[in-house]
């Protein structure tokens, strides 16, 4: 006889492949239902952004096929997020599950546009996502999400003022570039970074968010400092170029975190190699194969991903939809998708291990 119990019984030795843990001690199957020869449950994910999804959902399918009688398997997937663990001295924000940031140890290396297109490939997953726009030198994640004229909204609450986040493309967003004035010399930012951090974070109506993703200033000096001091951080992404020069940023960036009790989750090599919009099947090596791979050798932290130089990349940021967007088939939006699922995956098992 085809029992629930039986059911659980030849599910219980499939793990979760990252967390190598039984799916039914993690309490992952759920409403296990039969019908005849039909076989219903469901798979509880860690993440709807899950690398292995399909690994998983194939998995039990196979164990439960074993089972005689068995003759269709309904899976119905869903996730829930875990919360990142709390970190002492530092408050947790709302009801913000995971404050992932995204860093680089000097500008111009892609950082905004890895952050962006990250934030989007998430929220395109089913995750609720909220991008923080640190970057008080360059905030260009506005233009990246076609808000660049947006300002945000504020609400006067018996708790203080609340902003309200500007929402496009699937995230909700705040910038540094709502509130500081452009013309206004770095210089003269730098000092205000801290109190404008405490407010995007903690008088921000941001909701629910299974991801918080703060594009941080580059570099390592005292806003990068003042940031890791006081978010309590999931884990942190650095992006890199191949060139050694980058490299070596890399590694101060990583020193710093590793310094502040940041988790690396691992490093994002972009612009690894060119492909020419004319012949899309081709890549040009221009600064050299394997750097990334090299790097996160040395330093000890896992590549997340290559991200190719495409022109359709930059445009994209230009105009206002991100890549994962307008051209979800490309082999940049792939590499990006591919590398925000495994930025999520790293999450939950922070989180949960
Ligand atoms: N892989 C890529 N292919 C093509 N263009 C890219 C790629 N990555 C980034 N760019 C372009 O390079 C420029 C700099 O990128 P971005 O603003 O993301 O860098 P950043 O590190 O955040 O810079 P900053 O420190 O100034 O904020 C942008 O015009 C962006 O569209």
């Amino acid at each position: 006889m085809l029992t629930t119990d039986a059911v659980l019984t030849v599910l219980r030795p499939v793990q979760d492949p990252e967390l190598q843990k039984s799916l039914v001690e993690l309490n992952m199957i759920r409403d296990v239902a039969i019908a005849g020869g039909t076989v219903s449950f469901t798979l509880v994910l860690t993440t709807p952004a899950c690398p292995l999804r399909e690994f998983i959902v194939e998995d039990c399918e196979k164990a439960v096929k074993t089972l005689p009688g068995v003759e269709k398997v309904e899976v119905t997937v869903t996730a829930e997020t875990p919360q990142q663990k709390s970190l002492p001295d530092r408050q947790s924000v709302g009801q913000v599950k995971n404050i992932i940031a995204i860093s680089s140890g000097k500008g111009g290396v892609g950082k905004s546009t890895v952050a962006v297109n990250v934030a989007v490939a998430l929220a395109q997953t089913g995750a609720t996502v909220g991008l923080l726009d640190a970057d008080i030198y360059g905030p260009n994640a506005p233009t990246m999400l076609g808000l660049s004229g947006a300002a945000v909204q504020v609400q006067n609450s018996p708790q203080g003022e609340v902003l309200e986040p500007v929402f496009n493309h699937g995230i909700k967003m705040v910038s540094m570039g709502f509130l500081i004035d452009p013309d206004q010399p770095v210089i003269w930012r730098g000092p205000m970074l801290n109190g404008i951090i405490r407010q995007f974070l903690y008088q921000v109506n941001w909701g629910a968010l299974d991801y918080l993703i703060v594009d941080m200033p580059p570099g390592t000096g005292d806003a990068q400092l003042t940031l890791t001091q006081s978010v309590p951080m999931a884990g942190a992404v650095i992006v890199t170029t191949p060139q050694t020069v980058s490299l070596l940023d890399a590694r101060r960036g990583l020193k710093m975190f590793q310094q502040m009790g940041v988790n690396v989750l691992g490093i994002v090599e972009n612009m690894s190699y060119f492909i020419p919009p004319d012949l899309p099947d081709h890549q040009y090596d221009l600064f050299g194969s394997g750097g990334g791979e090299k790097a996160s050798k040395e330093l000890n932290v896992p590549l997340l991903g290559c991200v190719p130089l495409e022109i359709s990349l930059r445009e994209g940021g230009d105009k206002g939809i991100p890549i994962v967007v307008s051209q979800p088939e490309s082999a940049s939006a792939k590499a990006l998708t591919a590398i925000a699922k495994q930025i999520a995956g790293k999450v939950s098992m922070a989180a949960l291990v």
